[in-house]
């Protein structure tokens, strides 16, 4: 089944009547994305948020994927994580694994989560670490502006506040330039200690895509695609996500577009 696809100058977005036609077609990207990563590289890089859009990736686990997606290609890491340990509810990593990992045949050594038992600021720098040697051996790509990371995929979700990954708006994160992951303690969003992918990281990927759901977050929506009334110095997060050679592309669903100006929702 083909959805229709708008282009902006914000990227390209894709607004579903329904969770299950936003699911059915999120995953289809991703499977498309990993067998050219795979037929190019021979490997797929992606990176993974948390919250719902966990739950929007369970198809993948179902026919076709679980047999049709090359999953000993795959690579995985985490855009942000909470400093908790592994077992832990708030965990990223506890998410993905019980919601998709565990349910596919990715190997273990391919999952890349932080390490649970430092402190943020130590985790984020082991994490960083973790990937320059990835980056070193070309496993990851490497930009061909900067010496950042190129993911082959980035998923993102955004807040109501227009956060994404663990970049809050009017926080000094925003500002991290010259590290690939950094660490926060003050999350405004339990709990507060986090590590996150920097906005350079972020937006040298090869692809992201933002996974934004229901009426409540519509304003940040608008704020984050329309450009018209935001204005160029907006601190939004997510407005700030702009791959620079990458392709970026929305997923949302007709509550989170409904604020868009100019944009049919399909119904
Ligand atoms: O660790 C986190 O808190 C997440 O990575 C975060 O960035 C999440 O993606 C958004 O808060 C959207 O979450 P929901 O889709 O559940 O609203």
């Amino acid at each position: 089944m083909a959805f229709p696809r708008v282009q902006t100058s914000r990227g390209e977005l894709r607004i579903h009547e329904s969770l299950d036609d936003l699911s059915t077609d999120l995953v289809e990207y991703i499977s498309e994305l990993s067998d050219a990563s795979v037929k190019e590289r021979g490997v797929f890089t992606i990176a993974l948020s948390g919250g719902s859009l966990i739950g929007l990736l369970g198809k993948l686990s179902e026919a076709p994927y679980n047999k049709t997606i090359d999953w000993v290609k795959w690579y995985i890491f985490w855009t942000d994580e909470r400093v908790v340990a592994k077992s832990h509810p708030d965990s990223n990593y506890k998410l993905a694994k019980d919601g998709l990992l565990t349910k596919v045949p990715v190997i273990p050594s391919h999952v890349h989560s932080i390490n649970d038992s430092l402190s943020a600021e130590d985790a984020a720098s082991e994490y960083e670490f973790g990937i320059r040697q990835l980056v070193k051996t070309r496993l990851i790509s490497v930009s061909d502006i900067n010496d950042c990371p190129k993911f082959d995929l980035i998923l993102l979700g955004m807040g109501p506040d227009g956060h994404v990954a663990s970049l809050f708006p009017d926080h000094s994160v925003l500002g991290v330039k010259d590290e690939w992951v950094t660490f926060i303690t003050d999350c405004p969003k339990p709990p507060p200690e986090r590590i996150t992918f920097t906005l350079p990281v972020i937006n040298s990927a090869s692809n992201v895509a933002v996974v934004v759901t229901g009426g409540q977050k519509a304003e940040a929506v608008r704020q984050a695609i329309n450009a018209a009334d935001v204005g160029p110095n907006s601190v939004l997060p997510a407005r700030m996500v702009e791959p620079t050679t990458g392709k970026l592309v929305w997923f949302l669903d007709q509550q989170a577009a409904l604020k868009l100006d100019g944009v049919a929702v399909s119904k």
